[in-house]
């Protein structure tokens, strides 16, 4: 069974702001947002906690298995900071957001990470992980960073990708 809705990713280093697009871009468009660290828990897709870490030991292949018949379906939006699990097969557009680091660090600091894990965000923002993921995953064409240091960012990003998916609905009128 084919899809008539695109599904697309939103990912990037935590804090980069995923989840306030997701909640806005759903609202706009009506796609579905699905929060994956969310299924993390809800469905116990991994492996116990760690806790020098703060986060869960994520079983991929249960968490794949979990949420396959639905986003198959089309009409999701996937909000994760990992996005190269998902096969290629699934994914229309792969939204990758950037922050600048000072940014960032304000906001991972006012969450009162571990200083550790703090860092590896940084770092991992800074030597842009994700975005490196994101095309070694998918093709290039489908993959698109934007910044998103303050709320026009978010503003302008929702109306970019609502415009993207006005665009693929007209160049997939019976779906694919
Ligand atoms: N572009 C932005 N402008 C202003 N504030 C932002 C922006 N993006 C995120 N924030 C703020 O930063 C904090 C983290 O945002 P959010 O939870 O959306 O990030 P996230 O990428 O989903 O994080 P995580 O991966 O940990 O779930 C929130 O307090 C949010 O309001």
């Amino acid at each position: 069974m084919g899809r008539t809705k695109p599904n697309i990713i939103v990912t990037g280093t935590p804090g980069v702001g995923k989840s306030s697009h997701c909640e806005l871009l759903a609202q706009a468009t009506g796609l579905k947002h699905l929060s994956v660290n969310q299924v993390v828990k809800d469905k116990s897709c991994h492996d116990g906690y760690d806790d020098e870490l703060k986060s869960w030991i994520v079983d991929e292949d249960k968490l794949l298995d979990e949420i396959e018949e639905d986003v198959k379906k089309g009409g999701y939006i996937l909000d994760w900071h990992v996005c190269d699990i998902f096969p290629k097969s699934w994914i229309d557009l792969v939204v990758v957001l950037r922050a600048d680091s000072t940014v960032l660090y304000d906001r991972l600091k006012s969450r009162n990470y571990p200083e550790k894990k703090l860092q590896e965000n940084l770092d991992a923002e800074i030597m842009q992980v994700i975005l490196e993921e994101a095309k070694e995953s998918y093709d290039e064409e489908i993959v698109v960073e934007l910044q998103s240091n303050n709320s026009d960012d978010i503003d302008s990003n929702v109306e970019r990708i609502s415009l993207w998916l006005e665009q693929w609905s007209q160049d997939h009128p019976d779906g694919i």
